[in-house]
């Protein structure tokens, strides 16, 4: 379990983490989103001691970083800076990581077998993709088997079978029981990963709940009618009080009515439905709907 209370960075005058409190819990996938420069790479460095807060505190299992014994059991990360040696292969990366940790080399081998770098394990790591880095970095953090894993943008590079085999994973370890917290710029990928969010914006908590209550709350879903007799029905609904909008003649967009109760009063007006379905907004439609206000450097029309 990873808690922030309180948590602030402040780099000169420019505050980075401005008193963000959230705990990340155990058991489920918890993705973390803001727009560009919201705080989310400053707080996963805090997670993991590369960074010291100015002030508040970050725990792990209760525990700040720096004074976790054995802290690549507890946590293991993926940060965007890392130190890999590229003369070095992943094979030689890993075990003089594990040698600096008790680790044994049994473990070196079934981390590499686990993210797939068995046919390149013995390449120099400087002649990695940007997708193998990502895998190789994946495997260091998985090295000491820790039930916490921090990870900024683990799919950055990653192709889609890549992308797929990340999000099995990250769902295979959170439901091991582990605490799973990662960053994404990849909106419909979180969607399919995360169980929990956390969007932040200007180093502050603008959202912290699940996944589909993040995207029914900001974005309601609409439903979506199409009938040669629109316009009675729109007239029909209207006394209801409802919202309704239209793109194209003969559909109409209501917010604020199930398909049930349109269905209902479509009948009782003798309309005929040519089709009735329920449009659920994305989460990007969500995230944009959050965060317009948040967006730091936000492009000139
Ligand atoms: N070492 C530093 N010195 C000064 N400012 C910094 C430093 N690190 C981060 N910042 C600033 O703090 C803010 C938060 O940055 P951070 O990298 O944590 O955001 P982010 O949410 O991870 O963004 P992105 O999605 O672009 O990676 C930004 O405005 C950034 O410019």
């Amino acid at each position: 379990m990873i808690e922030a209370i309180d948590l602030t960075k402040r780099y000169g005058a420019k505050t980075a983490v401005d008193g963000l409190s959230f705990t990340v819990r155990p058991g489920v996938v918890t993705g973390f989103l803001g727009p560009n420069g919201a705080g989310k790479s400053t707080t996963m460095r805090m997670i993991v001691g590369l960074d010291a807060p100015t002030t508040g505190a970050v725990t792990v299992d209760g525990t700040r970083y720096r004074e976790l014994p054995a802290p690549l059991h507890r946590v293991g990360a993926l940060l965007e800076a890392r130190s890999i040696h590229p003369g070095r292969s992943a094979f030689n990366h890993l075990l003089a990581l594990a040698q600096t940790h008790g680790i044994t080399r049994a473990r070196v081998d079934e981390v590499i077998e686990l993210v797939g770098l068995q046919p390149v394990a013995r390449k120099r790591a400087g002649t990695f993709s940007l997708g193998m880095g990502q895998r190789l970095g994946i495997a260091s953090a998985l090295l000491g088997d820790p039930d916490t894993l921090v990870l900024d943008e683990p799919v950055n590079g990653l192709d889609p079978e890549g992308i797929h085999w990340i999000r099995t994973l990250l769902r295979r370890l959170a439901s091991e029981g582990r605490t799973i917290f990662v960053s994404s710029h990849l909106m419909s990928e979180m969607a399919l990963t995360a169980d929990h969010l956390i969007v932040v914006g200007r180093g502050r908590v603008l959202a912290d709940c699940s996944t589909a209550d993040f995207i029914a709350q900001a974005a309601p879903a609409v439903v979506r009618v199409r009938s040669p007799h629109a316009a009675r029905l729109s007239e029909a609904l209207r006394a209801e009080g409802v919202t309704i909008g239209s793109d194209e003649p003969g559909v109409l967009e209501i917010a604020g009515l199930t398909t049930d109760v349109i269905g209902e009063r479509a009948a009782a007006a003798g309309v005929t439905l040519h089709e009735l379905s329920t449009r659920h907004a994305s989460l990007e439609d969500a995230f944009m709907e959050l965060t317009r206000d948040s967006v730091e450097y936000e492009a000139v029309a």
